[in-house]
């Protein structure tokens, strides 16, 4: 983390990486001082993957199914981001969840967004938990990643408040909204804190 040059983030995605675009936009517009180095999706058809090409990111992707167990998976991964000289792991709808390989490996510095107020609604579907609750707000929550799922320490937290007449499309704009603002100013602040760290 003390080599020269901007931290470089491997951001990884299963889907439609719209939270992927945003983060190299504010790069792009130098509100992030990071590098996106490599996108990595466990999803070869993801939509991510062709914002990356658009983009001119490097990408890799996997069918980890092929793989005999999840360590001999995040082993082939954790290559790709040794070859990337990769500091810091962004999860950006990546729904996979993070085996001890990868943990070891990036102790602390891998960083997770999820749609929900934690510790309400965690998993796959944080946004339908709590529409379908029937609760007045949810929100956003930048936290780390640890070896239980979305129980890392929590970053940030930003409300998004559920109107009488949000549909569950109307309330995923809103939050993605929210996400694509909060998470590349999530991430700036703690590349700072790390940096003073390794410094
Ligand atoms: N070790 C951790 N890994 C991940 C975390 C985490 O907090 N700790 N956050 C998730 C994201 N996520 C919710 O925020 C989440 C993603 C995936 C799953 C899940 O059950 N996935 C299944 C199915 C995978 C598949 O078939 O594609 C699985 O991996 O077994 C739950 C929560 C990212 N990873
Ligand atoms: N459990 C993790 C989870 O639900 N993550 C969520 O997946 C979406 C990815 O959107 P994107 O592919 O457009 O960035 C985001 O809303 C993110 O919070």
């Amino acid at each position: 983390m003390s080599k020269a040059g901007p931290i470089r983030l491997a951001v990884f995605a299963s889907g439609s990486g719209s939270n992927f675009e945003a983060l190299v936009k504010a790069i792009r517009k130098q509100t992030l001082e990071a590098e996106v180095a490599l996108l990595v999706s466990d999803k070869p058809d993801a939509f991510a993957l062709t914002r990356a090409d658009t983009l001119a990111v490097p990408s890799v992707s996997f069918y980890p199914k092929q793989f005999p167990s999840k360590e001999v998976f995040e082993r082939e991964v954790l290559d790709h981001l040794k070859e990337a000289d990769i500091d810091l792991i962004v999860l950006a709808g990546y729904m996979r969840i993070i085996g001890q390989t990868l943990l070891e490996a990036f102790d602390n510095r891998i960083i997770n967004i999820h749609p929900s107020l934690l510790p309400l609604y965690p998993g796959k579907q944080g946004i339908q938990d709590a529409f379908d609750a029937g609760d007045k707000e949810t929100g956003v929550t930048v936290h780390l990643v640890d070896e239980g799922i979305d129980t890392g320490t929590i970053l940030a937290q930003e409300k998004v408040v559920i109107d009488p007449d949000d549909t569950i499309e109307s309330l995923e704009e809103k939050i993605h909204a929210v996400e694509h603002v909060l998470y590349p100013e999530v991430i700036q602040t703690y590349i700072k804190k790390l940096q003073k760290e390794y410094a």
